[in-house]
């Protein structure tokens, strides 16, 4: 493609809110039905590279490409010659002639992925870096506004180990009006200072409020949604041997609907059931899991239009 029509996603740092809520509501309008998949991406080419294990996301943006018309190349950890000492660099410059997007998962150095979009002609996609999850963060708030109509004003409180499914959701949520979300991590697991500062700042901008405790000992109360992720993030040691005591007391578990009764419940999967969730909850009647893992898909397909250049600003398909 050339190079005025691509634009990268490696962070959610590179959507303007704009643009960002018109990705979610394609997302919601793609599975909703109201928005069908016909050939919008007909005549592309995209790389799938996954540097590590995936079930969501390579399957989600797979189908979306090939639901929107477009072809795919599939490559595994072990398939480049990066594998053999050639540059990223390099790499890029050479499938940047042959394909139009590139999806990528690694657990290595984040900044590769901004040495890939280092070309000029093939959009990058960051499919999970250590730092930040964004596609996830789209699927999230597409799940979110199909439930509740709306992601303004939303009480949102997130469980767990503050690792890139949990920026990318501070990130993002942080730009809606009135939302508020209030992070549980165990101690020494939360997020990045960084990024807390970030989404601190975003929240100040747009009337949200972020909030981070490392304790569970009071009781989370008055909120729409539980969004809790597994405790072994992809790539990541914990020095600590005895790194599950400070977890435990973060399992989520119908407990917490105590004071929350109609709260729904968000995981990015793969749940581990009986650590990091109950079974109880996870097939519950308060649980969205599966239907925001089918999401991805949706979210997918509105993110490779935006990146190729397809999404208006306003929403709509085109050339943008
Ligand atoms: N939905 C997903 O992409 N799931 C796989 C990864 C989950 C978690 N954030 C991790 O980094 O291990």
């Amino acid at each position: 493609m050339n190079a005025a029509a691509i634009r990268h996603l490696i962070s959610t740092h590179d959507l303007t809110d704009a643009e960002l809520t018109s990705l979610v509501e394609r997302g919601a309008g793609f599975a909703d039905g109201t928005i069908y998949p016909s050939d919008q991406l007909a005549g592309l080419v995209v790389g799938i590279l996954f540097l590590k294990t995936s079930t969501r996301t390579r399957t989600s943006f797979s189908t979306a490409a090939l639901r929107l018309g477009a072809q795919i190349v599939s490559y595994g950890p072990n398939d480049l010659q990066t594998n053999t000492g050639e540059s990223l660099s390099d790499t890029a410059e050479v499938l940047s002639r042959m394909l139009d997007m590139l999806v990528v998962r690694t657990s290595g150095d984040p900044a590769d992925l901004r040495t890939l979009a280092g070309q000029q002609r093939m959009a990058v996609v960051n499919a999970m870096t250590a730092d930040e999850h964004p596609t996830q963060a789209v699927a999230d708030l597409t799940t979110l506004l199909r439930h509740f109509g709306h992601v303004d004003g939303l009480r949102i409180c997130y469980v767990g180990e503050g690792n890139n499914t949990a920026a990318a959701l501070a990130l993002t949520l942080s730009r809606f009006k009135g939302v508020h979300l209030e992070l549980r991590t165990p101690p020494g697991y939360g997020l990045e200072p960084a990024i807390l500062s970030s989404a601190v700042e975003n929240a100040a901008n747009s009337g949200a409020t972020v909030t981070e405790l490392h304790t569970m000992d009071s009781a989370p109360a008055g909120f729409d949604a539980f969004y809790t992720t597994r405790w072994q993030t992809t790539g990541t040691i914990k020095p600590d041997p005895h790194w599950r005591d400070a977890f435990t007391p973060f399992q989520v578990t119908s407990a917490l609907w105590d004071k929350s009764p109609e709260a729904v419940f968000l995981h990015d999967l793969p749940a581990h059931r009986g650590e990091d969730v109950t079974t109880e909850v996870l097939e519950g009647p308060h649980s969205l899991a599966f239907d925001q893992a089918e999401n991805k898909m949706y979210a997918a397909m509105a993110v490779l239009e935006w990146c190729a250049g397809r999404l208006r600003s306003d929403g709509s398909s085109g050339t943008a």
